[in-house]
């Protein structure tokens, strides 16, 4: 493995990880160390044929160089898709496509030139059948002279204008600095508090209405029962009486009590579920409002050592919790009413004696059940999690679904979703047995002993009724009064267990509570957390881009660059190298406060800055949207009247379309919206390739048109040529650009060049003399 590991020179992360510790390797490797990660992958298996597609894009042109040596040295064969001309040299086919159904095969000569063996290359008949004309050249080039790209390449001269100071590798100065989201979990009260200020913020509003609408749908609902009770006991009087129109009387209303009955049960269960309803909204609104500003979601999904599964907790977790919580209200009003009622019947039938046996033995069942049962609070949200990763073990299969496919890894994620879910059912078996042996002593304490309980003050109340038990209506009177009586109890026995039901239902909500509210505490810390360090300021200039001091330090403490300075003026391009994992894009995260700022001070425009990131990003709607993205459609029709200074709000849509084909023209994507149209709404992620969607997102710069563009990597996927012509226009445009890339190609483009040393804070600033 460490020899593996040194092919690809990623040694490094021995040092940091532990061969076995499991981490979210897609968030915490660079794209470029992801890629290498996939060559070791190659070299552990030695297939004897290999399928790379455009899987060193990230790695600069030595090291993929050297990929190809040793897999050749290997003996392994390869079908490379590529846009570097130099891969060239390490094969004896090339076939070049066109998109449009043209294609043609070039074999290697022994002295290496080319030659075509069938060719459907006509002369340029469409943009993309003459783009394919000049990406086969560039091939054809590279391939009869392996230098002259090389020697172009160093046609530029340098000058250090900036350097770091030399720095060390000092361990305990990292683990000092404080972590990028961090903050104490707050106890259960507060959260609670907390909690309630957001469902309940004022009692006189809708749900306030339906919250007094749910009491006294209880309060009815104990009264029909007692009336029940009451009935019970009566019509044995009567029979015992033989008095038949009383009875039907009796019975008469009965049906009314049912009717009523009837009506509260299935009206407490709709208002309850209105009440949840409610309350979901507002807690899904409350967490939105920070989750979705300043990029909260990105913090908390990058939190080092710790996973936050942000995604169940604001969907199942928030739903589950609002649900519980309304079903409480009822669960605690109607047998808190229930017990006061009923306490007073049984004052009246049995005395102070009767209610002091009754609470006597409520409070000892009471306190012992309190002192065996499980921490099911604990339990809850320890299952919530687990199923919250399954889900995200799912979610990540879909997203990865090609990736997963193509290496055939479907039965080592079924056997890893596999392992979860037997986390999970294991989790929950436990959960299972605790529930059901404490359902048993719960079952015991308050259902079925209470009824000797019953027999006793049925046999207090007799002993103590006065009369001449001769008398039939002695007897329906005491018969009347001791069924009267078994249902008082055996109500109040109920109102008790569901009061001891509610213990267990309140440690069951504290796991909900406490999953929600250390996501809210985690969201609200978000918005607070961008400059760390007293030293640390962010100051906004319209005109430039200044970084004075600044430490550049990843989320689990690295210091990749240290007391970085170096100034962005307009027209003045940089370009940013390094070698893979340096932190080339975690510069671009700290100016746009992703990660915090630990000491120096970034001056940077309000606006007028746009980000094209690596990976690219495809959002859902039409080709439209995902050229305006993340503007609104209405929002660029009026960015587009306002650069035609056009008042006519009816043109919008027509200008609009016309200046997005344009830009489409530009970065040679127009035949999308020969294929696709404007409104169609396909998945873009799957109907895209890489490259098409790296365009996009150069489309989206133009659109966007600002002063400057942080582009990351972003055309990397692109032939040279492309890139080259999409550079061109952005320069033409006026756009200065922050360019983190690989390809040498691009220095004529740039004034400045930062080039990260070694990833441990080493860097220097560079003057490009064209
Ligand atoms: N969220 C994170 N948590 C911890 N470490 C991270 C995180 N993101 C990146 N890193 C580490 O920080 C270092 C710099 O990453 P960065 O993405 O800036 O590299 P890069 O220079 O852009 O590389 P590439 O050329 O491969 O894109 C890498 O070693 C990476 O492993």
């Amino acid at each position: 493995m460490v020899d593996l590991l040194k092919n690809v020179d990623l040694e490094y992360l021995l040092e940091r990880y532990p061969l076995d510790k499991e981490i979210n390797w897609g968030e915490e490797l660079s794209l470029g160390e992801q890629q290498r990660l996939g060559m070791a992958r190659l070299f552990y298996h030695r297939p004897k044929f290999a399928i790379l597609d455009e899987c060193t894009s990230a790695v600069t042109t030595d090291m993929e160089e050297r990929f190809c040596k040793k897999v050749r040295a290997m003996g392994t064969s390869c079908i490379t898709i590529s846009h570097r001309p130099a891969l060239v040299a390490f094969h004896d086919i090339v076939l070049s496509l066109d998109g449009e159904g043209g294609w043609d095969v070039q074999h290697r000569r022994n002295d290496s030139s080319f030659s075509t063996e069938e060719s459907d290359f006509s002369s340029s008949e469409t943009n993309r059948k003459s783009d394919a004309l000049v990406v086969q050249r560039a091939f054809m080039s590279r391939a009869k002279s392996n230098t002259s790209l090389r020697s172009k390449e160093h046609s530029y001269s340098t000058e250090v204008i900036a350097t770091s100071r030399k720095v060390e590798i000092q361990p305990t100065i990292q683990k000092s600095r404080i972590p990028h989201l961090h903050c104490h979990p707050r106890p259960l009260p507060p959260r609670v508090a907390a909690m309630l200020k957001i469902l309940v913020p004022k009692l006189l509003d809708k749900q306030g209405g339906q919250l007094l609408a749910v009491a006294v749908l209880v309060l009815s609902r104990t009264w029909i029962s007692d009336r029940i009770a009451s009935l019970n006991g009566t019509t044995v009087k009567f029979v015992l009486e033989q008095d038949k129109a009383a009875f039907i009387r009796l019975i008469g209303v009965s049906i009314l009590q049912s009717a009523a009955n009837s009506f509260v049960a299935p009206s407490l269960r709709t208002l309850t579920a209105k009440l949840a309803l409610g309350w979901r909204i507002r807690m899904t609104n409350h967490l939105l409002r920070y989750y979705l500003k300043r990029n909260a979601f990105y913090k908390v999904f990058n939190m080092p050592g710790k996973s936050i599964d942000a995604d169940q907790r604001l969907t199942l977790d928030v739903d589950k919790l609002t649900n519980d919580l309304a079903g409480l209200v009822t669960g605690m009003v109607k047998p808190l009413v229930d017990i006061l009622w009923f306490t007073w019947r049984m004052k009246l039938l049995s005395g102070r004696r009767g209610i002091a046996i009754l609470y006597a033995y409520m409070l000892l069942g009471l306190g012992f059940l309190r002192a065996i049962s499980p921490d099911f609070g604990h339990l809850s949200g320890q299952e919530q999690e687990l199923e919250g990763t399954f889900r995200f073990m799912h979610s990540r299969l879909r997203t990865h679904a090609e990736s997963i496919a193509f290496f055939g890894g479907g039965s080592r994620e079924k056997a890893m979703i596999e392992a979860k879910f037997m986390k999970l059912i294991n989790h929950s078996k436990i959960l299972l047995r605790k529930q059901w042996l404490y359902g048993i002593v719960d079952d015991f304490v308050t259902k079925q002993l209470p009824h000797n309980v019953t027999w006793g003050l049925s046999l207090l109340y007799a002993l103590e009724h006065k009369g001449d038990r001769a008398l039939t209506s002695t007897q329906g009177e005491l018969a009347h009064a001791l069924r009267f009586l078994a249902s008082v109890v055996s109500q109040s026995f109920i109102a008790f267990g569901d009061i001891l039901e509610l213990h267990k239902k309140f440690l069951e909500l504290s796991g909900g509570i406490n999953r929600i509210f250390e996501l809210e505490e985690l969201l609200r810390t978000a918005q607070r957390s961008t400059m760390v360090s007293s030293n640390a300021m962010a100051v906004a200039s319209e005109e430039i881009i200044s970084f004075r001091e600044v430490d550049i330090v990843t989320p689990s403490q690295k210091l990749l660059a240290s007391k970085l300075s170096c100034d962005v003026v307009p027209g003045k391009s940089l370009l940013l190298t390094g070698p893979n994992g340096s932190g080339k894009s975690s510069i671009f995260r700290v100016l746009r406060d992703l990660w915090p700022t630990f000491s120096g001070r970034i001056i940077k425009p309000s606006e007028g800055m746009f980000h094209v990131p690596q990976r690219p990003y495809t959002s859902l709607g039409t080709l439209r949207d995902q050229i305006i993205y993340p503007l609104s459609r209405e929002e660029a029709e009026i960015k587009v009247l306002s650069l035609h200074k056009d008042g006519n709000k009816s043109n919008a849509s027509v200008l609009l379309d016309d200046h997005l084909k344009t830009i489409l023209e530009n970065v040679r994507l127009v035949y999308l919206l020969e294929r696709e149209g404007w409104d169609s709404n396909p998945n873009w992620e799957d109907v895209l390739s890489l490259g098409e969607q790296q365009r996009l997102g150069m489309a989206r710069l133009f659109f966007q048109h600002p002063k400057f563009g942080i582009l990351d990597e972003c055309t990397n996927a692109t032939s040279v040529d492309v890139e080259e012509h999409l550079y061109r226009l952005a320069t033409n445009m006026g756009i200065t650009v922050i360019t983190s890339s690989q390809r040498p190609a691009l220095i004529p483009f740039h004034a400045l060049e930062l080039k990260l040393i070694d990833g441990e804070g080493n860097w220097e600033l560079c003057k490009i003399n064209q």
